[in-house]
């Protein structure tokens, strides 16, 4: 479904991605593990088209995408790829409902199909008791639920997710992690996911190691 070969990323004289290929199939669960500063982040944000690449190439199924155009690269991140991230990035004035409609809205999905999807998947994720109510009025497990709700709302190909679960406890984590990773599984959703944490790795079908910006 993904597929990179030979991904090189500097930030000036660091190398954060030293020559990295990684290929994900679809309706794959794979966890890419390793130290704080091995490049887990970087190689999530070249993969999802946020970060240009200095080398190597990337492709989406058969379409070639780190060499888009940036408005194409942008379209294509909103249609095809959902995010789910540490923390913060709910719209803070927005309920819970509003932020999991807003990828259908900017997709210019009709306002009472985007109603109607985003309360199937609040249900779901069992949420919709507080759907109403905004990120600051709600637990940090209940935030990310919304969060993984917007991620699959639109039925992206390819969820990214930056350690989801790192701002919680770990009751929380596994909650989230639960509904997150079996709701992917029921939609053939392939899932990257980034963390440290074994525990997280463990939800994935698949883990791989970064060490000094290389697949190991
Ligand atoms: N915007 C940036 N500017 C300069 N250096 C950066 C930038 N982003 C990352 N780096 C460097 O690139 C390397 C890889 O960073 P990256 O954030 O990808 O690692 P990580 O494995 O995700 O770490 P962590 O687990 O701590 O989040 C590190 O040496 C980091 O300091």
């Amino acid at each position: 479904m993904i597929t990179a070969h030979d991904l090189v990323v500097r930030f000036g004289q660091t190398l954060a991605l030293a020559g990295t290929s990684i290929g994900v199939a679809p309706g794959e669960v794979v966890a890419v593990m390793g130290p704080s500063g091995s490049g887990k982040s970087t190689l999530l944000h070249v993969l999802a088209g946020i970060l240009r690449p200095d080398q190597g190439r990337i492709h989406l199924g058969q379409q070639r995408i780190d060499t888009l155009p940036d408005g194409a690269r942008s379209r294509l991140r909103l249609r095809s790829f959902g995010f789910v991230l540490q923390f913060g990035d709910l719209v803070p004035e927005l309920s819970l409902r509003e932020n999991v409609e807003l990828p259908l809205r900017l997709l210019k999905v009709p306002r009472a199909e985007a109603r109607d999807r985003a309360r199937s998947l609040l249900a779901e994720l069992e949420i919709d008791d507080v759907a109403d109510r905004r990120p600051g009025q709600v637990s940090g497990g209940q935030a990310q639920r919304a969060a993984v709700a917007r991620s699959l709302v639109h039925q992206p190909t390819v969820i990214f997710a930056d350690e989801p679960t790192g701002a919680l406890d770990s009751a929380s984590g596994e909650t989230v992690l639960d509904s997150f990773t079996e709701l992917a599984r029921r939609r053939s959703t392939t899932v990257l996911l980034v963390t440290h944490e074994a525990r997280v790795a463990s939800y994935a079908d698949r883990t791989l190691y970064l060490r000094d910006g290389v697949l190991v």
